[in-house]
């Protein structure tokens, strides 16, 4: 990959971006009253700073409600000229990104199953590479980082440089008590591996219901994300599309004001001491942790040499069994989850197995071959 390092922060975008960042609007354009009515609204408040709607709706099975395009466009001109909002539409093939620009779009948006599909980023990309116009991906469907990543690097190879994702979950294929599936730690690991890339999170498409978008909010902003993306509608379970997600615009300020909005770090002396002690004692266990694991390592050796000269399989069903069972069963008593201590085990066991088998085919461990 390469270095993306000039992605430009939010809050020089030149539209007035404050952090976090705020998006709201409905799903889709349904009429113009209701678009009207429902920016003014989000605007009166002050806080939500893009006025998003899809005008093309790309539906997972034929026959939904597939947006009003040009006709809508124009609604959010009016948007734009009344509210004072900045807008934003999600655009799927080089036509819609014309069309957004002749209608003066500010923001447009990939969506997930379009961010799946490389050729269609690399057209979008060359559409929109001389727009000068910010655009966010969304996560594909699939828990992909690459491909994530790779539809960010083709917009960004074109030279588009107001870029930020978007952390709309993950397909679940089952059903589950959220519509998608977070997987907040991808959205952790492309931070880490774009630090400048602004992330922000969509928690209406995670939620998949109207009551649950507040909790799944509260966890981005615990996660440091920039910013939310909330579908508001007036009327939600009038909603031509994702009927079930959408919150009043009462209910989304409310939302809003009942958040806990973290500082990303604090200046506060106290506040840098106790981080630093505490970290220190973090750091030491962490040594201790990473020395104690090659000691484990050597006796695996040990018993690996021994088993070779003996002829002994590698694998040991009962003695797996009663480690995972007393190690959890420990764990339990000290507070710690099951899951945790259970794939922690199989990550030090595979290691161990990997290294006795090494012994077994007569190669040195940790010697290269
Ligand atoms: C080390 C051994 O070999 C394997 C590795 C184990 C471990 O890492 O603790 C446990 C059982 C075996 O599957 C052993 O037989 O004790």
């Amino acid at each position: 990959m390469e270095n993306i390092i000039d992605i430009v922060p939010l809050t020089e975008w030149g539209l007035g971006f404050e952090f976090p960042l705020l998006i709201a609007g409905p799903c889709s354009a349904e009429s113009e009253e209701q678009v009207l009515a429902t920016a003014k609204e989000l605007a009166a408040d002050g806080r939500v700073k893009i006025f998003r709607a899809g005008v093309w709706k790309p539906r997972t099975r034929p026959g939904g409600f597939e947006g009003l395009g040009e006709q809508a466009l124009k609604w959010l001109k009016r948007v734009k000229s009344e509210t004072g909002l900045s807008v934003a539409v999600e655009v799927a093939m080089p036509q819609h990104v014309e069309l957004a620009l002749e209608y003066a779009i500010d923001v447009v948006w990939l969506g997930a199953r379009t961010t799946a599909n490389p050729f269609l980023v690399e057209q979008l990309a060359a559409a929109l590479s001389g727009a000068n116009i910010p655009v966010l991906v969304k996560n594909p469907v699939t828990p992909d980082l690459e491909l994530w990543i790779g539809s960010i690097e083709r917009l960004w190879r074109s030279g588009i440089k107001r870029i930020a994702a978007i952390h709309r979950g993950f397909h679940p294929y089952e059903r589950s008590r959220l519509r998608n599936i977070p997987k907040w730690e991808i959205a952790i690991d492309l931070k880490s591996r774009i630090p400048s890339l602004p992330v922000i999170c969509d928690p209406s498409h995670i939620a998949g219901k109207a009551n649950l978008v507040p909790e799944i909010a509260q966890h981005a902003l615990d996660l440091s994300m920039d910013g939310l993306m909330v579908e508001v509608h007036p009327t939600p379970l009038q909603a031509l599309s994702d009927a079930m997600q959408q919150l009043t615009p009462r209910a989304f300020i409310n939302m809003i004001d009942n958040l806990n909005f973290h500082f990303t770090t604090s200046t506060d002396y106290r506040f840098i001491d106790f981080l630093e002690q505490v970290r220190n004692r973090i750091d030491s266990i962490d040594q201790q942790i990473i020395e104690l694991l090659a000691a484990r390592m050597k006796l695996v050796e040990q018993i690996g040499e021994y088993k070779r000269t003996n002829n002994v399989s590698i694998f040991q069903l009962r003695r797996w069994e009663n480690i995972l069972k007393s190690r959890i069963e420990c764990g339990k008593r000290l507070g710690l989850d099951e899951e945790y201590i259970k794939n922690l085990l199989q990550l030090v066991h595979k290691e161990s197995i990997k290294k006795q088998a090494e012994i077994l085919r007569g190669n040195q461990p940790n010697k290269k071959e």
